[in-house]
């Protein structure tokens, strides 16, 4: 038995097209002579569909998407597409061949954590579902319905010799290793392989890696796929196991993080069908490696980097700025703001006379920036990317409305800790930002001689805290007691974390790649006395 395993990119609520996509495939997988065809999760409408599952008509539009697949001979096809019934809606793989549907599965296990909210949009399903092409017993489950013992004992039970499981398994960091591992629980429970073909692509703040594979009955991969990249791929079933094909290796720590962050980037641009993006770059670190991302992702063509000098910028920021875009080819224009800066203090003046100059002045400047960076993304169609990493959402040290105004805040869920190490791996692939902007100190410039570390910790111990508060969950004094910082520094960065969510709550959407991102799976309260 010849099987396609299809790792799509779908684009949520395209139904036209994810379906166009899904039918030229199989086309190709019948050309090839496969005998079942699979592709992710929830394919026709993309996953997450989110809210859209609460509407009647959109549940019959993805239907009449799955008709069209139902004219296909030639091949059995596992097709998933949300489902309702009565006042029941269910996340249903599709198993079709010649005109029929002949099987359909409803998930059964719901994942209702971190990024998922299932149990708001489906009932779960209850019954196994194993149907045979070419005398093989196939038995299907769904992503999360892997994560336990029971779905896929169930299947075993019904007599499978093979499972095959749809997914929209998001990445994060150590997932995929985490996906192995639990897949060779399943196989070492039940001897039987698996194929697990996953969702490819960019959806907000999710991105989906795909690295789909196989894994055969004494639980080694034989199969797998390349990651960050949509491809269709062919697998042999003979003599009751899956024949080994190639092995794509995943890729190490920061080249993971770095293809995750370009295809979130190329997919919101290019989904949401953005000509380019702009972006602030001011000689630091973050905007740097923003634009390296930018460029590699979308083309020099497609990026415009703008430096705004004021009277606190240095000379050697505008001299990396220059560097850096005659290095990448990259449009780049300067303006200055001292003008503007100006205008806004003498409108100000009677207001604020006798009182003393404070951040006030200091996000003056950043709004004023951001506010040409927005007319800017108006003239040309051109998204404003924002430049702030975690270690400032965590103490929002970020100016509302201005270094944050923008539609894609790309670096969000990267500590300054990571910037440093994604921009020197990226150096290793080619020289693109100049070693200074990496070794001088970060500041924010915004008034004389400032530096990030007169208001907060250095940032590797900013950084640990950080990861202990928003990813571990722990207490302050569980933080305290392992004694790796000062008290104050721990208690600094709680108290910063908890009176700066009004800040995450309006920034904008950027990529997850940790256990615990600023989106869906940090939801705090604006209003909140609790200490951490
Ligand atoms: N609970 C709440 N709910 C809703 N809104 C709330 C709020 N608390 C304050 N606000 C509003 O927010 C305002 C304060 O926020 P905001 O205006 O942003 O200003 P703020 O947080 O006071 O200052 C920004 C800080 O970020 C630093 N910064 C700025 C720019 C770039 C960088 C960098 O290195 O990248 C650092 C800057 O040096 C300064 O320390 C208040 O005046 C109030 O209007
Ligand atoms: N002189 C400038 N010209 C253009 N953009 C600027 C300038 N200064 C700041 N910005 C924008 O505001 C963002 C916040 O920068 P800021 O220098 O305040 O802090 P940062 O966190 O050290 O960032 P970076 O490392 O990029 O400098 C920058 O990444 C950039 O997008
Ligand atoms: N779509 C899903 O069911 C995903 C849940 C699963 N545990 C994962 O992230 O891999």
């Amino acid at each position: 038995m010849k099987i396609a395993s299809y790792q799509m990119n779908a684009i949520v609520g395209d139904l036209i097209r994810n379906t166009d996509k899904l039918i030229n495939q199989i086309n190709l997988a019948i050309e090839q002579k496969a005998d079942v065809f699979i592709a992710p999760e929830l394919a026709i409408s993309g996953y997450p569909p989110e809210d859209l599952l609460l509407r009647e008509g959109f549940y019959r539009r993805c239907h009449k998407q799955l008709e069209r697949i139902l004219q296909i001979d030639g091949i059995t096809m596992l097709i998933g597409c949300p489902y309702r019934i009565g006042a029941d809606n269910f996340n249903s793989l599709f198993v079709i061949r010649d005109g029929n549907i002949i099987g359909r599965y409803d998930k059964m296990l719901l994942p209702n954590y971190g990024v998922f909210d299932e149990c708001r949009y489906f009932t779960p399903g209850v019954s196994p579902l194993v149907f045979e092409v070419n005398q093989v017993k196939c038995g299907v489950v769904i992503c999360e319905d892997m994560w336990d013992s029971v779905p896929i004992a169930e299947a075993k039970e019904n007599g499978a010799e093979l499972v095959l499981i749809a997914n929209a398994s998001p990445f994060e960091t150590g997932k995929h290793q985490e996906r192995l591992q639990i897949a060779k629980y399943r196989v070492e429970e039940n001897q039987i392989p698996l194929v697990y073909v996953n969702q490819v692509g960019g959806q907000d703040e999710l991105i989906f890696d795909g690295a789909s594979f196989a894994m055969n009955k004494n639980g080694n991969v034989v199969y797998q796929e390349t990651a960050f990249a949509e491809n269709l791929a062919f697998l042999n079933f003979i003599d009751g196991d899956i024949q080994s094909a190639e092995i794509n290796q995943y890729p190490e720590n920061e080249a993971a993080i770095y293809n995750g962050l370009k295809l979130a980037l190329g997919d919101y641009i290019n989904k949401n069908g953005f000509k380019g993006v702009v972006l602030g770059l001011s000689g630091g670190i973050d905007s740097a490696l923003t634009l390296a991302i930018a460029v590699d992702t979308l083309g020099a063509d497609r990026v415009m980097a703008v430096m705004m000098p004021s009277q606190y910028t240095a000379g050697i920021s505008v001299d990396d700025s220059r560097e850096m875009v005659d290095i990448l080819k990259v449009r780049y224009e300067e303006i200055a703001i001292k003008p503007l800066f100006d205008g806004f203090c003498n409108s100000l003046e009677t207001i604020f006379e006798g009182l003393a100059t404070d951040t006030t002045e200091e996000n003056l400047q950043a709004r004023i920036r951001g506010n040409l960076l927005m007319a800017i993304s108006n003239k040309f169609g051109y998204l404003v990317v924002t430049t702030g990493n975690k270690s400032e959402m965590t103490t929002g040290y970020a100016t509302l409305y201005g270094d944050m105004a923008g539609g894609f805040a790309l670096l969000k869920d990267i500590t300054k800790t990571q910037v440093y190490q994604l921009s020197r791996w990226r150096n290793t692939q080619g020289y693109v930002i100049p070693e200074r902007i990496i070794t001088r100190a970060p500041s924010a410039e915004l008034r004389d001689n400032q530096c990030d570390q007169d208001s907060l910790p250095e940032y590797d111990i900013l950084d640990k805290i950080l990861v202990d508060l928003v990813e571990n969950r722990l207490s302050t004094e569980e933080i305290i007691a392992k004694a790796y910082a000062n008290t104050d520094d721990v208690h600094k960065v709680a108290h910063l974390l908890k009176i700066n969510e009004y800040k995450r709550r309006q920034a904008a959407v950027g990529p997850k790649v940790s256990r615990s991102a600023f989106a869906k799976d940090w939801r705090y309260p604006n209003t909140n006395k609790f200490r951490f």
